[in-house]
């Protein structure tokens, strides 16, 4: 497995690989790696015959008020676990490698990035956008994996990639769960014991707001019912919604014209759990 820390190494690795005849897939990632993740490997290296991983805290996309300096680092151990998993090339930059001074383009999405996250965190999606549009162009990949348990930001990405007609392909990989239903995330370790029990309410909430809404219960009663039952649980919802899948836009009723989704964010303690299932 190869470690590129600077952008001629990655582009000579990623040459190299092309002139091989080698199809890439890219996994961005901002690292503390957990089986989520690995999943997305697996995913990449299903459609293509290399994959990369990127490892890079994205200080763009977090707020001054948000936990950047407190996010996991586990250079070790996720070197290890991407070994493992097969990786073949890892691309991890230093901030002024990705940002150098001077620096001066962001790219804003509309459409997608509205509302939910994009409210929660103002400028999130913009850092996002930007971050993933450098990776692609950096590593010429031919696909990327994405979790679907960032929902919002895999539409924002998909959106992006067609609208800059980037000629890469961005693959959607299921959400991995705990046993009792918990979505994995980097975050998860801050919950504390008795915040661990309870996180999973999240998920069977949203599985039941979402069967309700599928036997005809009113989409507004189904949401009012999901959101108190989180709140007396301890939970402090950001947003449960239903949404259209592709574009994020509230429905306040279900609809026979696309997929729909189910959204949520909640405050537990310190951490801020997010997870979304199809409807
Ligand atoms: N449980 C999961 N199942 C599938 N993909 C996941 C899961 N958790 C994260 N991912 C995906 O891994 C990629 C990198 O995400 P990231 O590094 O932010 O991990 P994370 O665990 O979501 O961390 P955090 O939520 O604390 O930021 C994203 O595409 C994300 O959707
Ligand atoms: C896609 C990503 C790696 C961009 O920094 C990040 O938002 C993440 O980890 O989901
Ligand atoms: N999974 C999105 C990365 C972040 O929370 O900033």
């Amino acid at each position: 497995m190869q470690i590129c820390r600077d952008l001629p190494s990655l582009r000579a690795a990623t040459a190299a690989l092309r002139a091989a005849g080698k199809r890439l897939a890219l996994v961005p990632t901002m690292g503390a790696l957990h089986e989520g993740h690995i999943s997305l490997v697996a995913a990449g290296r299903r459609v293509a015959d290399a994959v990369a991983a990127s490892i890079f805290v994205n200080p763009l996309q977090f707020n001054p008020n948000e936990d950047l300096s407190r996010y996991p680092r586990d250079e070790e151990g996720d070197l290890a676990k991407l070994r493992s998993a097969g990786c073949d090339l890892v691309w991890m930059p230093p901030v002024e490698a990705m940002y150098p001074p001077g620096s001066a383009t962001v790219i804003d999405v509309a459409g997608p990035s509205a509302g939910w996250e994009g409210d929660a965190r103002p400028g999130h999606f913009r850092g996002v956008a930007t971050v993933c549009c450098k990776l692609f162009q950096q590593s010429q990949a031919d696909v990327a994996a994405f979790g679907e348990k960032d929902w919002q930001q895999l539409q924002v990405v998909t959106r992006m990639a067609a609208d800059l007609d980037i000629p890469i392909r961005i693959l959607p990989v299921p959400t991995v769960r705990e046993a009792d239903g918990l979505a994995l995330s980097s975050r998860n370790r801050f919950l504390s014991p008795a915040e661990r029990a309870t996180a999973p309410v999240l998920f069977r909430t949203m599985t039941a707001a979402a069967g309700a809404i599928l036997r005809g219960t009113a989409v507004a009663s189904a949401l009012a019912e999901g959101d108190a039952t989180l709140r007396a649980a301890g939970l402090v919802p950001d947003y449960f919604a239903l949404v259209e899948a592709e574009t994020l836009k509230p429905l306040a009723a279900r609809r026979a014209d696309g997929p729909m989704r189910l959204v949520a964010a909640a405050r537990l303690g310190t951490v801020r759990l997010l997870d979304n299932i199809p409807v």
